[in-house]
């Protein structure tokens, strides 16, 4: 790509529904998650494909399988090179090196790799790579630089460390806490991607990751406005400011997006999207999702 020649972004529907298998599948089952997802019958396509322009599943497959998975995608429309603007999901990658080029990178997958292979939205710096890698804001915008030079769509994870010990009542400063720690996550990346680039940020609180339970609804709702708050005012003043969008994860399953499972509570007001994470190991998972999404959208 020529240094003068202006990024194009791809476009994404206002809702978004994200998995990632983490490193949870071997090879095979991924393959077989992926037609699974792909079968008419298990009336997950249908209805993202009628609703097409309003919401889209991501799959974020691990390294291994984005390759074979964008295969199936060009061979399931009957493409012969991988056109993910006419795939009817969008393929994720749980990663990327820091570098805009091919490289003496041993080891490391390039965003161009990716970008070539269909790619549309990178995660990066989630809290399991955090902890067990040293992964850090410094390195997420680093990563994100290089993520958006090619085109793609940063997924960036953010979260806060510790549960907040009281959530009932005023909520001011459990939510003050929390956005004490993730105002230098979401700067460091807005500061580091032009500001026509989209961004997602994943809000996963670090301690609702591998729990029984979402975190409430209440809470989350208060936190994500003012992710949107500190994400406004990153990119405050910047011509052609692009789309910051805000989904939540950790533990988030059926019920959540609706309020099925709470009263009737639903998270889908105040987010742009679920990230899935166990509870989509099972088709059933997602569809459930899927149509909670869906049956929002033709209430709105
Ligand atoms: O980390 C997550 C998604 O990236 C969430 O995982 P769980 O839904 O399994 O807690």
């Amino acid at each position: 790509m020529s240094s003068s020649s202006p990024i194009t972004y791809p476009t994404l529907p206002p809702k978004l529904i994200l998995t990632s298998t983490k490193a949870y599948f071997p090879p095979s089952r991924t393959i077989s998650y992926l037609g699974s997802i792909l079968d008419t019958k298990n009336n997950i396509l249908p209805l993202l494909t009628s609703h097409r322009d309003q919401v889209c599943f991501v799959l974020i497959p691990d390294f291994l399988t984005i390759y074979p998975c964008a295969q199936t995608l060009t061979a399931s429309n009957n493409l012969t090179s991988p056109n993910p603007s006419s795939w009817p999901i969008h393929l994720g990658a749980q990663n990327a090196f820091q570098s805009s080029t091919y490289g003496a990178y041993t080891g490391e997958i390039v965003p161009a790799a990716l970008k070539e292979l269909g790619c549309t939205v990178v995660e990066l710096n989630h809290a399991e790579r955090r902890r067990l890698l040293g992964e850090s804001d410094e390195s997420a915008a680093a990563k994100a630089a290089a993520v958006c030079a090619l085109g793609m769509i940063p997924l960036v994870c953010i979260g806060e460390l510790d549960k907040p010990k009281n959530t009932h009542g005023p909520l001011s400063q459990a939510v003050g806490l929390a956005m004490s720690q993730l105002t230098p996550q979401i700067e460091a990346v807005l500061r580091a991607v032009p500001p026509d680039a989209p961004v997602i940020f994943a809000y996963e609180p670090v301690w609702a990751i591998g729990a029984a339970e979402p975190a409430g609804v209440d809470y989350v709702g208060p936190v994500v406005q003012a992710i949107r708050e500190v994400a406004g005012r990153a990119r405050a003043g910047t011509s052609k400011a692009a789309e910051v969008k805000v989904v939540y994860g950790g533990s988030a399953g059926p019920g959540l997006w609706s309020g099925k499972t709470n009263g009737g509570n639903g998270l889908g007001k105040w987010v742009d999207g679920l990230f899935l994470g166990r509870f989509a190991h099972e088709i059933s998972g997602i569809r459930a999702v899927v149509e909670e999404v869906v049956e929002s959208l033709d209430k709105s």
